[in-house]
Order: structure tokens, then C-alpha cells, then sequence
């Protein structure tokens, strides 16, 4: 059976941009307690154009089985930053026989390097690199239905991205959200768990180094 994630043209890609990601940390006075842009505004992300910000392996290979399992075709992915999560969830669209990936991203420096990562994984063909806010990015063409949708840009806008893209989603539509143990993540949060929204929802933990990340799997059941 194919495994395009653990082939190595996939696993060299992936080890060098972890690699590159361990020598660019966080500045200090973006993210640290004497941050100088709000939490999660356009300009803290455009100070933050050159870190990546990336999801954590294990979290990677879950989105891998998530896609793999459920065969899904069509992804929208809100925060490409350098295609890190992208490389995880076309390696499974590939293995799947196919389909599409939309991917949104603030920055074009940005999109301009996940687009040569993609490529140098041998996966940008099924790749829809949008640039600008995904609030107008994803407006439209959207692929009829939604499979899968992976949520891991600005926290704060993960509910209004997730409402822009509910009538596309299909029945049985997996909602992936990274970092919902950070703030901004709560209204979305206290949308897909209740039952009334028509979301069947789990939160869980993935292990990142010394420490574990939350995240939300939704199933979206008409
Ligand atoms: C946590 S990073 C994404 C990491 C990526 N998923 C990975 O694993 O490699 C979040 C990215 O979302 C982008 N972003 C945040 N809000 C956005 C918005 N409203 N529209 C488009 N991009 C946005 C930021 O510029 C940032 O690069």
C-alpha cells in the first residue's frame, strides 16, 4: 500500500523544514509578555512572516490518518504559513488517488515558500494556494463538498471561518482545529459542542516535545 508521508522524498522535505523551524523562535517582543500587536492581529502575524509555527509531527500523522480514513477528496485549510500541515494532508489526498487542497495564508512570502516546499515534496499539484485574509480568500469557488477542514490560522476567526465554509460542508465533514487549548478559541469551541450546531465533537491531546497540544475533532452530522 502506498505511503506517500513516508516515502523519502516526503520525509526529507519535512525533516529539513522542522530542522529550519528550530532556528527560528519566536521573537520576544511579539509574542512575549511585552508583545507589542494584539494577540492574533494581521500585524503580529506579518512580524511573524519568517517563523513557521508549525503543527508537531504527531498531530501530523493524525490529520494524515484523518484524511486517509475518511477518503477524503476536498480539503480548505485556514494558515499555510510554510506548508507544514499542507505536506501532511496532500500526502494523504495523494495516497486517496487524489482531490483538492485549498490552503490560505496572509503572506506572500509566505505562500511563495510552502508553494516551493510543496514542490520540492512533489505534491503542489493538488494544491490551491490562496493569498490575503481566508475571511475573503474563501468567499469563493469553494470545491462542492468540503470534506475536511483544518483550522489553524488566527484563533480568534476559526468560527467565522468554519460559518463562511458550513454550507459547503459535506455530511459527515471532519472539522480539524489546532491549538484550542490557546485563548481565542473558545466561541468556536462552545459552537461545535452543542448538539444544536449538528457537529459531534472531541477534544483531545497530542504529545509536541516536553508538552501536549489541544486540538477539536468534529464530525459535522446533518
Ligand atoms: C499557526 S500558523 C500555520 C501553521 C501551518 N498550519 C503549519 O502547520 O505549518 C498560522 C498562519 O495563519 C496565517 N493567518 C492567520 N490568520 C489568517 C487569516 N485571517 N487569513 C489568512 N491567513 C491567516 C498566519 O499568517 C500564519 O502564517
Amino acid at each position: 500500500m502506498t505511503n506517500t508521508l513516508k516515502s523519502e522524498r516526503v520525509q526529507r522535505v519535512l525533516d529539513s523544514l522542522y530542522a529550519d523551524a528550530a532556528q527560528s523562535p519566536f521573537p520576544e517582543h511579539v509574542i512575549g509578555p511585552q508583545a507589542v500587536y494584539p494577540r492574533g492581529s494581521r500585524e503580529m502575524f506579518h512580524e511573524l512572516r519568517t517563523v513557521y509555527m508549525a503543527i508537531a509531527p504527531s498531530f501530523g500523522q493524525l490529520l494524515y490518518n484523518l484524511v486517509r480514513a475518511s477518503k477524503t477528496q476536498n480539503i480548505v485549510e485556514f494558515g499555510t504559513s510554510m506548508g507544514v500541515s499542507t505536506i501532511y494532508l496532500a500526502s494523504a489526498l495523494k495516497d486517496n488517488g487524489g482531490g483538492k487542497l485549498i490552503t490560505t495564508e496572509y503572506e506572500p512570502e509566505k505562500i511563495e515558500r510552502a508553494r516551493q516546499n510543496l514542490r520540492e515534496a512533489g505534491l503542489e499539484e493538488l494544491i490551491d494556494f490562496r493569498v490575503g485574509d481566508a475571511m475573503e480568500s474563501l468567499k469563493t469557488d469553494l470545491p462542492d463538498p468540503i470534506d475536511l477542514v483544518f483550522l489553524d490560522g488566527a484563533k480568534q476567526m476559526y468560527l467565522d471561518v468554519l460559518k463562511l465554509l458550513e454550507p459547503s460542508l459535506a455530511n459527515g465533514a471532519i472539522i480539524a482545529s489546532d491549538n484550542t487549548d490557546h485563548d481565542g478559541v473558545e466561541s468556536l469551541l462552545e459552537y461545535l459542542r452543542d448538539p444544536a450546531n449538528g457537529y459531534v465533537s472531541s477534544s483531545i491531546l497530542t504529545a509536541r516535545e516536553d508538552r501536549t497540544s489541544g486540538h477539536e475533532i468534529s464530525c459535522f452530522c446533518r
